[in-house]
């Protein structure tokens, strides 16, 4: 199914020439492999990518999709279109993103985006956002203990993530931690975005609540539903 509506985003979206912001997750990464197809089988030509982690330029390199950064001046600061995947969607299209810790980036390229296309299976569809999956929040390391203060004063409850493959915290390709925040009720996303954003030291949220995402849901049955269009 990851594969499924990743295929379609980009059968539906993707046009020649186009500068595409490349996403992150198991799900993006199907749309990463279509746009590689596509190039190599002839059907899309002159695509420059945007990637949004190291996990996604690598795809991009083995690919041979061509990979610029945001400040090229042939990308100009803006993407045509990004596709990516997300933890949770709510019936307002705001996302929780981050769950594979590339939020910053994510959220760069997301907000500097014509479009947005957001790829997800049916069960990511939720009520409300912030009790469930936890939100990612992007740390800077030196303001770790002011920052979970401002957390807790805030209501929140938080894990710092950790990996596998090495011992201690999770370092995000910024060399920041990922503090994982859960809310014990239901809270307004818009102003969470911003309130999060103002505590000194946090460096990006997982709450992505200021874009009108496009959706494309993929059901059980195998179709795709799209939201917000
Ligand atoms: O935000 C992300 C990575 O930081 C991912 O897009 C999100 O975690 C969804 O991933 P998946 O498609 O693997 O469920």
């Amino acid at each position: 199914m990851k594969r499924r509506v990743a295929f379609h985003a980009v059968d539906t979206h993707v046009k020649d020439g186009m500068r595409v912001g490349l996403g992150t997750g198991s799900t993006a990464v199907w749309a990463i492999r279509r746009i590689g197809e596509h190039m190599r089988e002839g059907r899309l030509s002159g695509i420059v990518g945007v990637a949004t982690s190291f996990a996604s330029e690598m795809e991009a390199h083995r690919l041979g999709i061509p990979v610029r950064s945001l400040n090229d001046p042939e990308i100009g600061g803006e993407v045509d279109l990004a596709i990516d995947g997300a933890d949770e969607v709510d019936p307002a299209l705001h996302l929780v993103k981050g769950g594979g810790g590339a939020l910053f980036r994510e959220k760069l390229v997301a907000y500097n985006a014509r479009r947005f296309v957001v790829v997800v299976e049916e069960c990511k569809l939720v009520p409300h956002i912030g009790t469930g999956f936890p939100i990612p929040v992007e740390v800077v390391p030196e303001a770790r203990a002011c920052v979970l203060k401002a957390l807790e004063a805030l209501g929140a409850e938080w894990t710092i993530r950790h990996g596998s493959g090495k011992q201690g915290p999770v370092v995000t390709d910024n060399g920041n931690l990922l503090v994982d925040v859960r809310f014990p009720s239901p809270v307004d996303p818009e102003e969470m975005e911003i309130r999060l954003g103002l505590i000194p030291g946090v460096y990006e949220t997982g709450f992505f609540t200021r874009i009108r995402p496009t959706v494309c849901v993929g059901l059980p049955s195998g179709e795709v539903r799209t939201l917000g269009e």
